[in-house]
């Protein structure tokens, strides 16, 4: 099985509950949802003449959409070529999920990595058992794509984007819809670091008992 890879670097991670720790984050090529305000717009389209070779999405450095295609065996291999010290990896995208995330999960897990996925919500999940499932639900979205009660089940954590009451409306609507388990932690994370945006998140996250979610590594200017 082959991986469209975009990006591999080694940072603190940013988002969620396991805000600053170290982490490799793995980004996948490809996303069909179609967030107007998301970060990583080019990781949207897997365009057979931005694929290159495996060395050059390596602590890439700069956004592009690029992409090589890695099997899990050399993704394990260019983790420890790099010489990464981090033991946290998080799969994200793009829209990880689109792929049978599993072959990869064991040999990394195989290699004693313990893994994170960051999903939409809007693919069914082929994960290991013991990969760590941040969902942030994407309700709305241009693409048309649902949020599926068995993500929303699955999920050690629910980090919903926030910039305008309805967002939290619609919020409320899917955790009746898609109850998740008891002890899932539920976050709001501004959107683009808005000023307005942050008041709203502090403001609910304080009356409802919500964790908020700043990018810190936007505030830091890392990664
Ligand atoms: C770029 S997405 C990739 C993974 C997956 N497609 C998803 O949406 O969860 C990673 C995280 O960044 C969040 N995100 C993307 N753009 C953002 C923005 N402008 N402000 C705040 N969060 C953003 C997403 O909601 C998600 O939690
Ligand atoms: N430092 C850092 N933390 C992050 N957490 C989630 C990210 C993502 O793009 O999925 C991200 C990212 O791009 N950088
Ligand atoms: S689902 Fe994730 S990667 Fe896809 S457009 Fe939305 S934020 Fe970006
Ligand atoms: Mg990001």
């Amino acid at each position: 099985m082959l991986y469209p890879i975009n990006e591999i670097f080694q940072t603190i991670q940013g988002e969620g509950l396991f805000t600053g720790a170290p982490a490799i984050f793995i980004r996948l090529q490809g996303c069909p949802v179609g967030c107007p305000w998301c970060d990583t717009q080019h990781t949207w389209e897997l365009e057979p003449q931005n694929k290159v070779a495996v060395k050059q999405v390596i602590n890439k450095g700069a956004a592009a959409p690029t992409w090589a295609e890695l099997s899990a065996e050399q993704i394990v291999q260019a983790l420890i070529d790099a010489g990464y010290t981090a033991k946290h990896i998080v799969l994200t995208g793009g829209e990880p999920a689109m792929y049978d995330l599993r072959p990869l999960g064991e040999a990394l897990e195989a290699a004693g990595y313990r893994l994170q996925i960051e999903t939409s919500g809007t693919f069914e999940l082929l994960l290991t058992a013991n990969t760590w499932v941040t969902v942030s639900p994407k309700l709305d979205m241009p693409g048309g794509y649902l949020v599926r009660p068995d993500c929303m089940q699955r999920a050690d954590e629910i980090k919903h984007p926030v910039a305008m009451q309805k967002h939290i409306d619609a919020l409320d609507n899917l955790l009746k819809r898609c109850p998740p388990k008891a002890s899932t932690s539920i976050s709001l994370q501004p959107i683009s670091q808005r000023p307005r945006a942050t008041e709203l998140a502090i403001e609910t996250c304080i009356a409802r008992n919500w964790r908020l979610s700043v990018q810190l590594h936007k505030y830091l200017a890392i990664e």
